[in-house]
């Protein structure tokens, strides 16, 4: 039986690769496999989970076909290799660290996905973001607006989303994503 597509979206700063570091050892214990997103940013600015690759090298693998999704945001381009449909057609529950503004275009491309929207109490984020150091507090304020708005949309649209609330300790948030996934992964 094919896997299933976990697709992750939550507002910068709510915690996405945060949870996925943290449930990493024990999701892939139970057969899940986590996408290593691609993207145009340097180095330096990331961590394991992710590649990262110029703008020319990027262009290069999209049309070589390399990626089963990509996306362009805040001025960068993100890539989720194509091995993930190899995952899927193996049985493998697959978790992918997305973009809200790109969930419509993933669905169609997986239609039977499945959405986690890790949330964030509009205060708690307000205070991570500005802790964070990267936007001005105008911007962050900007960022909150358009959360609130996206998040009532997305449960609109889907009924049948996970909400998961990120607002207490990380190792709740990951048991209950790792409780959401309870069915063996493979
Ligand atoms: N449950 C939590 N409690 C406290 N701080 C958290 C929690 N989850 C994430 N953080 C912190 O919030 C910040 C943003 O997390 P990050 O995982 O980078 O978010 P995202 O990938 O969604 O942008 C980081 O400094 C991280 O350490
Ligand atoms: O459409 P959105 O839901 O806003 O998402 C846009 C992109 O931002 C996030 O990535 P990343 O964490 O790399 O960017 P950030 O640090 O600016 O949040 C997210 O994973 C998407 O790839």
């Amino acid at each position: 039986m094919a896997g299933r597509l976990i697709y992750l979206i939550g507002p910068s700063g709510s915690g996405k690769d945060s949870l996925l570091d943290a449930a990493r050892e024990q999701l892939t214990a139970r057969g899940c496999r986590i996408a290593r997103r691609v993207i145009t940013r340097s180095a330096e600015a990331m961590g394991e989970a992710a590649l990262a690759v110029s703008a020319a090298q990027f262009e290069q693998m999209r049309e070589d076909g390399a990626f089963a999704l990509h996306w362009q945001a805040n001025g960068l381009h993100y890539g989720i290799p194509r091995v993930i449909d190899q995952w899927l057609g193996e049985g493998h529950d697959v978790l992918v660290n997305g973009s809200r503004g790109y969930l419509n275009t993933a669905r169609q491309r997986y239609p039977n996905l499945q959405v986690v929207l890790l949330s964030v109490e509009q205060d708690i984020l307000r205070q991570r973001l500005l802790a964070r150091g990267r936007e001005s507090q105008e911007e962050v304020e900007a960022r909150l607006a358009r959360n609130a708005r996206f998040a009532s949309e997305a449960r609109e649209a889907d009924p049948g989303l996970l909400v998961l609330d990120n607002s207490g300790p990380l190792a709740d948030t990951v048991s209950h994503l790792l409780a959401h996934l309870e069915r063996p992964c493979n």
